[in-house]
């Protein structure tokens, strides 16, 4: 039947969720054979490019009327983060299509296989209606997102295959609102991994000491469940948007003597260790937090010692002068107001821009100099991604609605 018909764009968006690209190991070759049958049923070149061998990128390709324009960039990774199958009511690749609700469960339906679909799909019904781009488009499904972009964005960036398209602007990923407006991103916080580490006088366990291992951790525990109080009390009073805070998570907690039976009981630990995830905005110092973990999280003291993982995630959110890197919004950018009024066009609602709460490959656009909107058109849906049970609402989401107006 008629290519363009719903049935036959939620089947394709079932046939991708169902490629099983979970990290750490993706079907990445499933998905690029995939998406290079789509670009072929709508007749546009498209390549598979391996900067790292068995990590393909797919490129696609819709000559616009005047080339040398700069092009747009419409992006999206292919990889998604794990699933735990039994706590899902439908497994997780199977793209279970509830047709009284119209949801479709599956991990990636809303990070990001939904916009890579959306994408596609806008493009073939343009297409179909006799629509030609002045500025060329480009498709980008890029791998290993979810495990920092290295091997995929990070390449993609800054590789001659990239400056010989021209880019003006990159649109990818945002996150689904609860509410009925869709939201954009400007900007993203920058992760620091944080693993802090104490020791101390081992010592029997019915001893009552200063100095142990372990009560010097929890010092710097309790100091660091104080600040993230703080900064999630901001959020709490509406003083603050997610995106606008500094967040510190505990990933992992490590002490204790091994025996065959668990843990010795009646000894101290000589050595306790803290993992922590921390964001931080743009617009926060990272000098002054660099200064608290030094003086507060894990001070020589209190015989502690810290590493910080991520660094170099650090210069993709500032620039050499030190000045955040935002992609500009409102009427200072043109293509914020096209996006602006493409949403308008659909009888959608934008909301503020936002800053987005955790990493994404805009980044490494951004740290380019190019401007990135970060956008995943799902409205009245909850924010399930990386989350059990993630599922995209089909008549919520404008699903392609929007790229269509563009
Ligand atoms: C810093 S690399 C990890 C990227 C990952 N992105 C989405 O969840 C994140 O944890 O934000
Ligand atoms: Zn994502
Ligand atoms: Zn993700």
């Amino acid at each position: 039947g008629d290519s363009s018909s719903p049935s036959q764009v939620i089947s394709r968006f079932q046939q991708y969720l169902q490629i099983n690209t979970a990290q750490p190991t993706p079907d990445y070759h499933l998905a690029a054979e995939f998406l290079i049958s789509q670009a072929d049923s709508i007749s546009l070149p498209s390549r598979s490019i391996e900067f790292v061998h068995g990590k393909p990128l797919v490129l696609i390709h819709w000559p616009g009327s005047d080339p040398d324009l700069p092009s747009i960039l419409l992006y999206s990774h292919t990889d998604v983060v794990p699933a735990e199958p039994h706590k899902w009511d439908h497994p997780p690749f199977s793209a279970h299509l509830d047709p009284s609700s119209g949801r479709i469960f599956a991990r990636g339906s809303q990070d990001m296989k939904c916009v890579g679909m959306q994408y596609l799909e806008a493009v073939r019904r343009l297409k179909a209606s006799g629509f030609r781009p002045r500025r060329s488009v480009y498709l980008a499904f890029s791998p290993d997102e979810e495990i920092g972009g290295h091997d995929g964005a990070e390449k993609f960036a800054y590789s001659d295959v990239f400056d010989a398209l021209n880019v003006g602007i990159v649109l990818d990923e945002g996150l689904a609102s609860p509410g009925d407006s869709y939201r954009p991103f400007y900007a993203e916080r920058s992760p620091w991994w944080l693993v802090i580490k104490a020791v101390g006088a081992p010592g029997h366990g019915a001893k009552l000491y200063d100095n142990s291992a372990v009560e010097n951790l929890l010092k710097s525990i309790e100091s660091i469940r104080r600040f993230r109080a703080s900064q999630f009390d901001l959020v709490k009073a509406g003083l603050r948007a997610e995106g606008e805070v500094i967040s510190v998570n505990m990933a992992f907690l490590k002490a204790g003597t091994p025996s065959p039976t668990g843990f010795v009981m009646n000894l101290q630990p000589s050595e306790a260790e803290a993992g922590f995830d921390i964001r931080i905005p743009p617009t926060a110092d990272p000098e002054s937090l660099e200064r608290r973990i030094n003086e507060e999280w894990a001070p020589v003291s209190r015989n502690m010692t810290f590493q910080l993982g991520q660094f170099k995630q650090k210069a993709s959110v500032y620039d050499k002068e030190g000045e955040p890197k935002l992609t500009k919004t409102g009427s200072s950018n043109p293509w914020w107001i096209l996006l602006e009024e493409a949403v308008a066009k659909a009888d959608g609602k934008l909301g503020k821009p936002e800053i987005f709460p955790a990493a994404t490959d805009s980044r490494y656009f951004r740290e380019r100099g190019l401007p990135a909107i970060g956008f995943s058109p799902m409205a009245n849906t909850p924010v399930l991604l990386h989350d059990h049970n993630e599922v995209l609402f089909l008549a919520a989401s404008s699903f392609i609605d929007f790229l269509v107006h563009e």
